[in-house]
């Protein structure tokens, strides 16, 4: 079990995922602080996504206890739910914007499913997002097939932000981005989690946002956490995958 922490956001114990005879997620356990940037790394298929998508209830689980800012949300009717739905945002892997809407359409699709806004203040929000995540208010009318990969992630995160959420799930925001676009794209998830106070829930195979971005570390393996904590603990650890990982070739490029 992990140590407790005071006032969780997430709070998740004994969770078990199966689909159909396998087994992803096993008794896991693991809380997210509130204010932190967690990364979340494993093994590819190992279950992170699956975790992500159960905690926000897009997934059952077989067995266990989650709580969303101190929220069951398996007890919670609906309207509790959507109370709390609305303090997260969440930007899926590949950035998943919908390609037939454009930017301005996607940015305020979380908006108009929660809220009834005049069209002009959810032009005002989608352009102070657009800003916030260092975009020009000219691109909102272009559609995802005209932006770059990282303008994509930028505007899936400008959504994820559509709600002033406290909490944002980042599933992979940088992959598919060259290093420079990665490493300014962390740059910008630290920077609204400092100005904004938000809890960031980030899993990702990247070494370099690990080592800048995140507060704590936790890594899945065998449908567990098998180590949660900083860099220098999951670099002191001796776990045969955390030593190749946080050892390996790579980390050796990036931590020197
Ligand atoms: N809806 C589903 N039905 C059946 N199996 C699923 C479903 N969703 C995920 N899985 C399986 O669960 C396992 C974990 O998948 P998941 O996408 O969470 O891995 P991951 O750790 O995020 O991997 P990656 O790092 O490659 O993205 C995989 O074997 C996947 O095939």
């Amino acid at each position: 079990m992990p140590a407790e922490v005071s006032d969780p956001i997430i709070h998740v114990r004994d969770v078990t995922v199966q689909f159909g005879k396998t087994r992803v997620l096993d008794g896991l356990d693991l809380d997210v602080r509130r204010g932190e940037i967690l990364g979340f790394v494993g093994p590819s298929g190992a279950g992170k996504s699956v975790l992500t998508r159960t905690i926000i209830g897009l997934v059952p689980k077989l067995s266990g206890h989650i709580e969303v800012f101190g929220v069951d949300l398996d007890a919670a009717d609906r309207a509790a739910r959507r109370a709390v739905e609305r303090r997260w945002g969440v930007l899926f892997q590949q950035g998943a914007l919908f390609s037939s809407l454009t930017v301005r359409q996607n940015i305020q699709f979380p908006v108009r499913e929660y809220l009834k806004l005049s069209q002009r203040l959810l032009d005002e929000i989608m352009v102070a997002k657009l800003v916030m995540v260092g975009l020009r208010p000219d691109v909102a009318d272009r559609f995802p097939s005209e932006l770059s990969g990282g303008m994509i992630k930028r505007v899936a995160l400008a959504r994820a932000l559509a709600l002033d959420p406290e909490l944002v799930f980042l599933d992979e925001p940088t992959s598919g981005l060259d290093p420079i676009g990665a490493g300014d794209f962390d740059e910008l998830v630290r920077t609204l989690q400092r100005t904004l106070g938000l809890t960031v829930f980030m899993v990702t195979h990247d070494l370099d946002s690990l080592y800048t971005a995140c507060d704590r570390i936790a890594v899945l393996g065998d449908g567990k956490i098998i180590a949660a904590g900083s860099m220098a603990d999951m670099q002191a650890s001796e776990h045969p995958w955390l030593r190749q990982y946080f050892h390996g070739k790579r980390a050796r490029a990036v931590m020197g």
